[in-house]
């Protein structure tokens, strides 16, 4: 994966066509369409984009405004962009590298159309990769990173396609146009659900590398006056430097056990859906639209925290913790918008909610939603054992998802249609969701560390790092825990002292815990979290490296510099 993450140069990128093109053909083409084209994708024979988003839509996929008509006639489908905004724009090497797309378009046939499905079409020349005829093709322009990678517009008019192009794993159309139904419309989404649960690895990755660059240069830099007299302290031991690394040390480790079951969950959830089970395909999206959006999100902020942590040098390239930041910014609205996608979560919450409620056992990561007690039963707590930290999130997930649900139950009351409901109720359906898969990830954090096969000092080390991300979370979120009297102010209190004593207990073995990471110097990319620690030689070979430092006057001086300055002394 990280080498296919590599681009092969400037200027053009061959990420998607790893992560969302070939998977989309493994997903969703026929085992004859697969024998056609997996290969020459799998060999690299072919280069593809996955063509979904338009400049006019990309959360909205049933909004998407290209066609695939189909003409009986020459049994063929006709790919059209009808509109300026039906422009497919943003797809990851469209612009100059795909020669091949999977296009997402709104399928005609017999004058009536079903939806969005996936068609497969040649955009560029094999033997001149000029564009095809019909296609318009170009890149979209600078972004706020990933400028490797040709982002790149699409537009078609009127393009030509065998039937046999439409990838027909699920549904299908015959040759005389007659459309066959799939065994559920979302299943032409499926690419994107497995793309969403690899973004849990990747913003594990992602915050991994910031805490390991911001670890060791916490161990490197010494600054400031811990005790007169004494000589500058590592910055690693002050309390709020710990405070600033831990807690995103602790969440790389806990998205990183989260990122192993959205893997198990997709294979087996995926496995049934084969044997035409499609029970678990509403969990499998719940779980990984909210398990992206959670993790995305934190990892931005987590790695934002990381470059301030290290001081101005944080902010040079040289540190590699702003390419860090730029990447996981564009997780945050890449296959599928935060927020969207929390909302997805909720929705399947609401849905559960109202099911526990008639009286239905749920199961799977809902369960604890029927099994939570409404009225909580404060007492003192013991604020340092997991089980105790894990049922805290629970019943605080419970809460808010009940809260939410019946919110929207009132207003519905009043009179107002669901939808309005749902819009007047969307930000607490989004602090439920929230919630509900902070949960998650906390429960899967205390049972993988209690059960993965590791040695007893390795266990006490995740042990302490499972309570540190625990007692992070009560400690941000203490209103919520508060609310409703689950916990007390003394809970909090406990819950923060325990934190301190975590942070001094996490101290001895914070490198340790970076290094087995084990990412190599050249995936790292930063000068600050070099393995040998030689961060001041480096950073003066990096800088001298510089493009403006090729010549010692910079022609800019004679250009503007040298004649205002004249023009200046000349005044005097
Ligand atoms: C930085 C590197 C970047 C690399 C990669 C980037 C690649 C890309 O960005 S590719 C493009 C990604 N684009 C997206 O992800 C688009 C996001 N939007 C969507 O997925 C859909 O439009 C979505 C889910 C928001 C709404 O779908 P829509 O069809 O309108 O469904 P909606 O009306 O909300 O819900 C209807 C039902 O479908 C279900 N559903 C929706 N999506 C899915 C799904 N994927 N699987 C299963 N069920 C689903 C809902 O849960 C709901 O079920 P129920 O009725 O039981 O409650
Ligand atoms: C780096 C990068 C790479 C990408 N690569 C690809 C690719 O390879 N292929 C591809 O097809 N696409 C790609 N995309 C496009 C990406 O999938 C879309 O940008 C993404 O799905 C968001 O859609 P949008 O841009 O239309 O945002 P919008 O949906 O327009 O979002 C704008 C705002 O509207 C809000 N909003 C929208 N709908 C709702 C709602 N129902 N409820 C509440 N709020 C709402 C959002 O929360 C957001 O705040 C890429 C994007 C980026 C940044």
């Amino acid at each position: 994966m990280a080498a296919a993450l590599q681009t092969l140069g400037g200027g053009i990128g061959i990420t998607l066509h790893w992560i969302a093109f070939t998977p989309t053909i493994e997903q969703q083409a026929t085992e004859e369409q697969k024998k056609k084209w997996l290969k020459l994708a799998q060999d690299v024979a072919i280069v593809g984009a996955y063509a979904q988003t338009e400049m006019g839509h990309g959360t909205f996929v049933r909004g998407l405004e290209t066609t695939a008509t189909y003409d009986p006639s020459t049994q063929e489908f006709v790919i059209n962009s009808p509109t300026l905004t039906s422009t497919k724009w943003w797809p990851g090497g469209l612009g100059k590298t795909a020669n091949h797309a999977t296009v997402m378009a709104q399928l005609y046939t017999r004058g009536k159309c079903y939806g969005p499905h996936n068609f497969m079409v040649q955009i560029r020349s094999l033997e001149n990769h000029q564009p095809c005829p019909g296609v318009t093709l170009g890149d979209i322009g600078p972004k706020m990173e990933s400028n490797g990678n040709d982002n790149g517009f699409a537009r078609f008019d009127h393009v030509r396609i065998p039937r046999e192009n439409m990838l027909m794993k699920f549904a299908r159309v015959e040759a005389d146009g007659t459309y066959v139904q799939p065994p559920s419309s979302k299943l032409a989404y499926s690419n994107m659900v497995y793309l969403r649960g690899t973004f849990v690895m990747s913003a594990a990755q992602a915050l991994a590398s910031a805490t390991t660059i911001a670890v060791r240069y916490s161990c490197v830099r010494r600054q400031s006056e811990m005790k007169p007299g004494e000589p500058e302290p590592q910055i690693l031991e002050y309390q709020t430097q710990q405070y600033k690394l831990f807690p995103q040390l602790a969440a790389a480790y806990a998205f990183w056990f989260a990122s192993w079951f959205m893997t198990q969950q997709h294979g087996s959830i995926t496995g049934s859906m084969e044997k035409g089970d499609m029970s678990g395909l509403a969990e499998l999206h719940a779980l990984s639209a909210g398990l992206k959006s959670y993790t995305t999100a934190v990892t931005a902020r987590g790695i934002d925290v990381c470059r301030m942590a290290c001081g101005g040098h944080g902010y040079s390239h040289a540190s590699g913790l702003p390419a860090l930041f730029g990447g996981a910014a564009a997780l945050c609205t890449a296959e599928g918008e935060n927020t969207v996608m929390m909302l997805q979560t909720a929705r399947y919450l609401v849905k559960c909610f109202a099911q526990s409620q008639a009286g239905k056992r749920l199961t799977g990561t809902v369960a604890y939603l029927s099994a939570v007690q409404p009225s909580p039963v404060a007492g003192n707590r013991n604020m340092s054992d997991l089980g105790t930290l894990v049922a805290a999130f629970q019943h605080r997930a419970a809460r808010m998802v009940r809260h939410a649900a019946m919110q929207m139950q009132g207003e519905m009351q009043k009179g107002k249609a669901r939808e309005d409901a749902w819009n007047s109720c969307s930000v607490l359906l989004i602090k439920a969701a929230e919630a509900h898969v902070h949960s998650f990830v906390v429960r899967n954090f205390a049972e993988t560390v209690q059960t993965v096969e590791v040695d007893e000092s390795v266990r006490a080390v995740l042990t302490s790092l499972c309570q540190l991300y625990s007692l992070y979370g009560i400690t941000e979120h203490a209103g919520d825990f508060l609310k409703d009297g689950y916990l007390t102010g003394r809970d909090i209190d406990a819950a923060s002292s325990h934190l301190s004593a975590m942070l001094a207990r996490v101290r001895p073995d914070a490198v340790a815990l970076v290094d087995a990471f084990d990412l190599h110097d050249k995936i790292l990319r930063s000068v600050l979290g070099r393995y040998d620690g030689r961060v001041y030689e480096h950073l003066y070979e990096w800088a001298k490296k510089s493009p403006l430092n090729k010549s010692e006057v910079h022609e800019s001086y004679y250009k503007y510099l040298q004649p205002f300055l004249k023009s200046n002394r000349a005044k005097l």
